[in-house]
This record gives structure tokens, sequence and C-alpha cells, in this order.
């Protein structure tokens, strides 16, 4: 999200870089706003989507299977899940939507503590007090009682890491290294002694900023929140009203959806992810001047008045295009390469920000569930302080997911509800940070077999699963290489200064998007970011 970008003149081109997500809603928006623009869509790939990927297979009896192999759900609470969500109900999707409620089995989150136990994260005055009788709350009770009585942070540390500010607010180190450790393994696959406070923490590091304490700032907060809600219950976020003023839409109606979303702390579709991306791949082609060209390999030049994008791909010859605005909603890592030749000074800023990189390892099991009925959940993550000799930074449990969505939409005739369940569909995430050195440079990517087996020794422990059982399953390895930035700490100063050579190298013609540059990693930050930008450009 660039702060300054110039309006379009009429009958402009744009180039817009990258087929994912944050690329495709961009184009959507800007082609919804201004249907005199042309808009040309570059991606390496042909399939729509980027990390998203719901793989359609067939299991051993040559059913059919949908595997995940790369996000699965986004969060209800969102001002992008509201644009996701209005936008797919406008292509009269909404028959695939499906939520998981607060008190569905589904939201269920467990830690793995130093023992191997799964512990499920507090959600209930019962859950809190075995939590607070394992070993991942050392340190919490005294921690959190005292915290706003602590010395607060030295006003010329413009940043830290999650770690040095969750041991000074809380007085030990056991509390990073325990419940955010595990919550950020299961968002950033980094650890917390590497994670930027003031990115990943923001409202925790500003409010010990300004209030003296995270206890006293969440009390601030929570004050003025319930004041402005008391004062105007009916008001929409400012990017939720953004979104609603430019598409003309009916206030009364956006806001009634944005509060049905926010009932449900995570959604998904029906058939899978992709769903998502593939809807907005078909409006988008009907855009009247829109065009895509994939399986391309794309870089950037600067010409006198204009930008341009030049493009090759195995069968074609180099060619190359001008355009007046190019967007570019890809990673950090694949922008560099970009224009490591054109603009070797950007070059370098962007080089510094490294990557990390996911495995992901599925397991079908169509005949039987072996995920015990007391932990079913959304999931497990395994925090620092467990030895975890295999890397694994969580499990996601699929199958209780998909057994416990629900419709959006009231179904008269709900064909929806899962009859078989005793099938196993899980899908565990290894590696991120682990597989790095302490530069944060990658080294060892277990390759398909070592991430099974190790991923078959983690369940087994964790989960008490059969070796018997564990071998009749189907397993797919997927390896997501260099899937997520690395938010180390001065991020925001990097990403500022990286903006503002954009801004003076490309004269406003150039801004960034996606998941390395938007206020969060998530689904509906990308696409928050893609309204915002597109709505500058209109
Ligand atoms: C393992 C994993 C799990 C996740 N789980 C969740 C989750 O549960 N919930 C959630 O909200 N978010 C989740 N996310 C984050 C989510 O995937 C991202 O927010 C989202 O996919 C980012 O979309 P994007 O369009 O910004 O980037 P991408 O998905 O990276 O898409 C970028 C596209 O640009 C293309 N491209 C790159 N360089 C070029 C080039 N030079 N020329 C042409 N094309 C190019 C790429 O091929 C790709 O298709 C997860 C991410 C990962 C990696
Ligand atoms: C174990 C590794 C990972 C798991 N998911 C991710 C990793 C690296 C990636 C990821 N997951 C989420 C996001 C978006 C975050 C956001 O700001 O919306 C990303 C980048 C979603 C997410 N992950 C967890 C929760 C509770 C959420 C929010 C709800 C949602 O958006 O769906 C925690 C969590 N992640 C994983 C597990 C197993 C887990 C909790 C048990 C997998």
């Amino acid at each position: 999200m660039l702060s300054q970008l110039i309006k379009l003149p009429t009958n402009a081109k744009v180039g817009v870089v990258g087929g994912g997500v944050s690329g495709l809603t961009f184009t959507y928006f800007l082609g919804k706003l201004r249907p005199d623009v042309q808009i040309t869509l570059f991606n390496l790939e042909s399939r729509p989507g980027g990390w998203i990927n719901s793989w359609d297979t067939k299991d051993k009896n040559g059913k059919p299977v949908m595997i995940e192999r790369g996000p699965r759900t986004f969060r209800g609470v969102s001002d992008g899940t509201v644009m996701i969500m209005d936008t797919m109900l406008e292509m009269n999707k909404g028959d695939i939507m499906r939520t998981i409620s607060k008190d569905s089995s589904a939201d269920k989150k467990f830690i793995v503590d130093p023992n191997d136990n799964l512990v499920q994260v507090p959600n209930s005055f019962g859950t809190m007090i075995k939590f607070f009788m394992s070993p991942l709350s050392k340190g919490l009770i005294p921690g959190m009682i005292m915290e706003w009585s602590r010395k607060t942070v030295d006003p010329k540390i413009k940043d830290e890491s999650v770690l040095s500010l969750m041991t000074r607010r809380y007085g030990c180190a056991n509390i990073g290294r325990n419940l955010f450790s595990a919550l950020y393994r299961g968002i950033y696959a980094d650890d917390v002694g590497n994670l930027s406070a003031q990115k990943v923490v923001g409202k925790m590091y500003y409010d010990e900023r300004k209030y003296g304490s995270i206890t006293k700032g969440s009390w601030e907060r929570w004050r003025q929140s319930k004041f402005k809600q008391d004062e105007e219950p009916n008001k929409l976020t400012e990017c939720v009203a953004l979104y609603a003023k430019v598409f003309n839409k009916d206030t009364a109606k956006i806001h009634a959806l944005s509060k049905k979303l926010s009932q449900f702390p995570m959604l998904g579709l029906k058939g899978g992810l992709s769903q998502f991306p593939n809807t907005f791949k078909e409006a988008i082609s009907t855009l009247p001047n829109f065009a895509t060209l994939t399986d391309n390999v794309v870089t950037l030049k600067q010409t006198k008045d204009k930008v341009s994008l030049e493009y090759e791909n195995a069968k074609t010859k180099k060619d190359s295009q001008e355009f007046d605005h190019v967007r570019l909603a890809i990673a950090p890592n694949m922008f560099s390469k970009m224009i490591k030749k054109s603009n070797p000074n950007l070059f370098k800023k962007l080089d510094t920000i490294k990557t990390n990189t996911v495995v992901l390892v599925n397991l079908y099991i169509p005949d039987k569930d072996i995920i015990p009925s007391s932990k079913n959940g959304f999931g497990y993550l395994i925090p620092e302080t467990n030895k975890n000799p295999e890397k694994v930074l969580g499990v996601i449990f699929d199958s209780v997911i998909e057994k416990n969505f629900k419709p959006f939409n009231t179904i008269e005739n709900d064909t929806d509800t899962i009859t078989n369940t005793s099938y196993t569909k899980l899908t565990a995430m290894v590696g991120g940070s682990m597989f790095n050195d302490s530069n944060g440079i990658q080294h060892d990517i277990p390759n398909e077999q070592e991430a099974i087996s190790n991923v078959k020794s983690a369940l087994q422990k964790h989960l008490g699963a059969s070796k018997v059982d564990l071998d009749a399953g189907q397993w797919i390895y997927t390896v997501a290489q260099d899937c997520l930035p690395q938010f180390k700490v001065g991020y925001n100063d990097l990403i500022k200064d990286i903006e503002k050579d954009i801004i003076n190298d490309y004269s406003s013609r150039v801004s960034i998007g996606g998941m390395g540059f938007s206020k969060g990693p998530g689904l509906p930050d990308v696409v928050t970011d893609a309204l915002v930008d597109a709505t500058k450009l209109q």
C-alpha cells in the first residue's frame, strides 16, 4: 500500500503482476471502478490463486477427495473478509460459503507442552484452570498480575523482537516462548525471537509506549470501543465504508453482513479455498478491458513517463508493453528478482527481506478417524519449549473443520452435512524458521520421505496414532518455497524506506501489494490493501 498514487488518465493502461488473491482482487476492484482502463494481468503460473491450492484428487478407493496444499480458512473479523464475502454473494456464490462458530469444536486450539501433551488454549473457565496447571503457563499468572507495574520501554528503542517485549512486560521469557511462540509459529512460521514486535504485536507495542503497559492499553482501547459502539452502533469501519461508497452498496446491508461475519472466528469455502480465486478470475474475465498473460516471467523497466514490463515464457519470444501504472502483487523476494538489473539500489534493500519455507504434509485416511475426540479442534501448535526434533510447526485438523463447517446461508435442503465422519484429513506444517541457520539463511529442507516419516513420528507422539493406521493413509508432500517473508525487527521502517524509493524511482507509477506489504499476512489483509490502492487510482 503506497501513500501517494496518482489518478489514472482516461483509457489508461495498467499492468498487474501476480495472479494470487492480491492481484486478482486488485484487478477486479480497479476494473469495476474504471471500466475504461485496460488491465493486463501477468502470472508466473496458469493456475490462479498463488499459495491457495485446493487439489482435487482421488483416494485409494478411487473416490474424489480435495486436499488443501495451502490456506484453507480465513478469519471472520476483518474488513477484507466483508469485501470477499460481499463479492462472493454478488457472484451468487453464497451457497459455498462455510462458517466455524465460536462454540464449534473446530475452533478449539491446542498447544503441545514440553512433555508432548496437547493442552487446550483456554476458551472457558475449565480450560483456563487446566492451562494454568500445565507447564505452558509457567510465570503467566504473576506475569499478568504485575504487568501494569513493570518498567516501560526505553523510548530510544524503535523496534525489538516479540520475545524481548513479552519478557519485559511479563517479567520472564516463558510466556513468550510458550503461548506466543506457538501462536506466531502458526501464522508466520517464525520464532518470537526473530519477529518484529512493531509489525506483529503492534497493539501491544503501541500500548506500552502510549499508556505505559499492555494492561492499561487494553483497558483504554476496550473503553473507547465500548463508547464508540454505544455512540454509533451502525458505524462501518473506514475501509468498509470506502468499499460501500465506491461500489454504491446499501450500507445497512453491508453493516448487517459485517455484523454476521464477526460472529465467526473463521470461514471457508465448500470445495476448497481455491473457489475464492477461481470466482474472482471468472469475474475479471468479464471486465470490458481485461487481458491476461500467464506462464510469464516478468521484469520491470522505467521509461521516461511510463513504466514497462518485459516478459517471456518458454514458448514466446521476449516482448514488452508500456503502462501508465504497474501493480506488483507479489512477495518482496519475487519483486527483488524483477529489478535486480534495472534498479540495483532498490534490489539491495528488497534483498535484505529473507523468507521462510514451509513443507506441508497432508494425510488422508478414508475409513478411520485417528484424531482423539478429546482433541477435536482446529489443530495444534508446537512452541519453542518443546524439543520437537521433527521440526513440526503445527498440525491442522482439516477433517474436524470440514465436519463442523456450517453453511453461511441457511439452505433448505442442506445436502451439505457430512455423513461419513469416520475419515481423517490433516495437514502438518513443517519447518519455517526451523529450517534456517542463526542468520535466517535457509538450510536443510527435508525430502518427501524424511518429511512424511517425521510427521508420522510426531502424530504418534502427540495423538497416540498407530503406525499401522498412519502407514495405511494417503500422504501428500508440498514444499511452499519462500512462502512467508521474515518479518524481522525493523521491518516497518525498511518497508517505509522501500516505498519512498518506489515513489521516487517510478514517479508513483508503481504500487505494491501482497502479504509482504499489507497490514497483515492473511488473505483479508491483502484484499483490503487491494481495495484501498485501487480507489486511490480511480
Ligand atoms: C502455508 C501457508 C498457510 C496459510 N494459511 C493462511 C490461512 O489459514 N488464512 C489466511 O488468511 N492466510 C493464510 N496464508 C496467507 C495467504 O496465503 C496469503 O495472504 C495470500 O495467499 C497472499 O496472496 P498474494 O496474492 O499476496 O500472494 P501469492 O499467493 O504469493 O500470489 C502471488 C502470485 O504472483 C505470481 N508471481 C510472483 N512473481 C511473479 C513474476 N515476476 N511475474 C509473474 N507472476 C509472478 C506467483 O506465481 C503467484 O501466483 C497462508 C500462507 C501460507 C504460505
Ligand atoms: C503451523 C503453521 C501454520 C498454520 N497456518 C499458518 C502457518 C505458518 C499460516 C497462517 N495461518 C493463518 C494465517 C493468517 C493470519 C491472519 O492474520 O489472519 C497465516 C498466514 C490463519 C490462522 N492460523 C491460526 C489461526 C488461529 C488463524 C486465524 C484464523 C484463520 O485465519 O483461519 C493458528 C494456527 N495455524 C496453524 C495451526 C495448526 C493453528 C492453530 C492450531 C497452521
